[in-house]
């Protein structure tokens, strides 16, 4: 008996000792990664020097973060989810970025009627997942109203959902006009199984000056002729939205325009955007134009 309750104590110290040293790394851990974000604020101190950024919002490089995240992807291993990663990276991104240019995100809470206290919740999670929590959000209602308060701000960012009610048409034509709210990247950016936030969604942003070259171009067309999505295939495009004959077209950026229209048929053709393409992590179903993908882990 007496043999067995020392066994116990000498187990529950050793475990008590091992606990303690785990504790104390995890310690250091955490010091040293606040460390570096103090450090890398610093950083983010020179970099608005240098690059001198006085227009509100504009700081966004989306073509840099999609960069940043395939790197982040790249090296990711072990059992901590990749989307926790990548969460901690969009707030850290978008705290620096506010650093620099202050903005607010305005969020296309759909359209009053069924289904939309389903679809507001889940785009206030695709803003909160991209923006987290240092940015005020502005619900508004349905796609049109979202760009719209993007033009008035003139500073702030939008989250609009792909998939839209018909009542919403070709939504996408109130975007691209000189100096107008313009589609900027891809949401979620990394396609894979069981994530959070994973409503496909599209950011939106006032004209930014991003020097990186995106993967893909984004135009409004009217197609004038039915060969019109397959002439887009062809080119190693997509429709990512259509309203009758107006189509969201995305196409590799160094595709010529003017000539698929030719060959397609398109009409009235405007730039509305461009995109770096997401990564799609596994078996996951994803429109290959939009997603590069990688095997699992
Ligand atoms: O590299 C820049 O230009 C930055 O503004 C820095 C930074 C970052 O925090 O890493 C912030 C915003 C940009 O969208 C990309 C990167």
């Amino acid at each position: 008996m007496m043999a067995a309750t020392e066994t116990t104590n000498s187990v529950s110290e050793k475990d008590a000792a091992q606990l303690a040293a785990i504790r104390a790394t995890i310690d250091r851990l955490d010091a040293e990664m606040h460390e570096r974000l103090i450090e890398r604020g610093a950083a983010i101190g020179t970099l608005i020097r240098v690059k001198g950024t006085s227009r509100p919002g504009a700081a966004f490089r989306p073509g840099r973060e999609a960069d940043m995240m395939r790197r982040l992807v790249a090296r990711h291993e072990g059992a901590l989810p990749l989307w926790t990663v990548e969460h901690i990276w969009r707030e850290i991104i978008t705290t620096f970025t506010r650093m620099q240019a202050p903005f607010d995100v305005a969020y296309d809470a759909g359209t009053p009627g069924p289904g939309s206290t389903a679809h507001g919740d889940a785009m206030r999670d695709v803003a909160r997942f991209l923006f987290g929590f240092t940015v005020a959000l502005h619900r508004q209602q349905g796609a049109l109203d979202t760009i719209n308060h993007i033009r008035e701000s003139g500073t702030d960012l939008g989250v609009v959902a792909l998939a839209q009610p018909a009542a919403a048409g070709a939504w996408w034509r109130a975007l691209g006009r000189p100096a107008g709210p313009r589609i900027i990247a891809l949401a979620p950016f990394i396609a894979v199984a069981g994530r959070p936030a994973e409503m496909p969604a599209l950011v939106i942003a006032p004209e930014l000056a991003d020097p990186t070259p995106p993967d893909l171009a984004l135009f409004a067309v009217t197609a004038l002729a039915p060969e019109a999505s397959r002439a887009i295939r062809a080119a190693s495009g997509t429709v990512m939205a259509e309203a009758g004959r107006e189509l969201l077209v995305a196409l590799p950026a160094a595709t010529s325009v003017a000539n698929l229209s030719a060959r397609a048929g398109f009409d009235d053709v405007a730039q509305i955007g461009a995109l770096s393409r997401g990564i799609a992590i596994g078996d996951i179903a994803v429109d290959h134009v939009l997603y590069q993908s990688v095997a699992g882990a």
